[in-house]
């Protein structure tokens, strides 16, 4: 199946939902002005990395993004990757939560980030997830992972081992590792032999500057697209998923494997 995919690779501003839903908005309508079949949005982009003031501004029960997502979604048909939100849960946890929603404006998961990142405080103001990042959009299978999920192999292919020939990564991903997110992105793509479509941010906020570099890489690793690591943008590349069977068949990993002998 052929997907055309829209990263929006923008700026945050800190702290502040209103600004960043009207930005999203604009680029939104943007990305609309072509054929697209999946829209992606960053990790967190509702507030930035405000942590300490997630009382005041994490979205309860991520209601207001579902809807403000599911609008835009219904509008034009088409599904969205809609990043992650500090989302406040039910008994006052904070988590850092994927919102996929669907072409008909539905909510198909929430995926909560498995693995807090300690360098950026994460785990004194959230509660990591606990759940899987597997969903289908158009019946196609597909996998959600939050930025730092993604140094942790043995995660991704445990979503992998379900049968997703995409993994979707949003991420806020600071400039002086952006090495590492190109680096461990490609290497995904390789050993899952799965397309990875991952959106990051721009811009700073005042902890730390944000590396962009959002990108799609083919299931052979080669890189369909890339943003650079300054401007906002719309970030487009179509993918193939039909190819992702083809090198499937052709190298068997999934078949080679040797679980018997891993450690982990
Ligand atoms: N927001 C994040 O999880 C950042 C992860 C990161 O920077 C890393 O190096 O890993």
């Amino acid at each position: 199946m052929k997907v055309n995919t829209a990263l929006l690779q923008i700026d945050i501003a800190f702290g502040d939902p209103k600004a960043n839903r009207t930005k999203v908005e604009r680029y939104f309508h943007e990305a609309m002005k072509q054929k697209t079949d999946v829209v992606v949005l960053p990790e967190l982009w509702t507030t930035g990395y405000d942590l300490g003031r997630l009382d005041e501004i994490a979205d309860r029960g991520a209601e207001e993004t579902v809807g403000f997502i599911s609008a835009l979604a219904k509008e034009y048909s088409v599904n969205v990757v809609g990043g992650s939100v500090a989302k406040q849960t039910a008994n006052g946890d904070v988590t850092n939560t994927m919102l996929v929603i669907n072409r008909e404006g539905e909510l198909v998961k929430e995926y909560s980030k498995a693995h807090l990142f300690r360098l950026m405080s994460e785990e004194k103001f959230l509660k990591e997830g606990n759940e899987d990042g597997n969903f289908e959009l158009d019946g196609e299978p597909c996998a959600g992972v939050i930025c730092y999920d993604i140094r942790f192999p043995e995660w991704i292919r445990t979503h992998m081992l379900q049968g997703s020939k995409t993994l979707y990564v949003v991420a806020e991903w600071p400039k002086p590792r952006v090495d590492h997110w190109r680096a461990l992105l490609i290497s995904r793509a390789i050993e899952n032999q799965c397309y990875v479509v991952a959106c990051n941010r721009v811009g700073s906020d005042p902890n730390n500057e944000f590396g962009g570099h959002s990108i799609i890489i083919d299931p052979w690793g080669k890189v369909v697209a890339e943003a650079d690591d300054r401007q906002e943008l719309v970030l487009r590349g179509e993918i193939d998923t039909s190819e992702v069977d083809t090198i499937r068949d052709r190298m068997t990993i999934y078949e080679d494997r040797r679980p018997e002998l891993y450690k982990i």
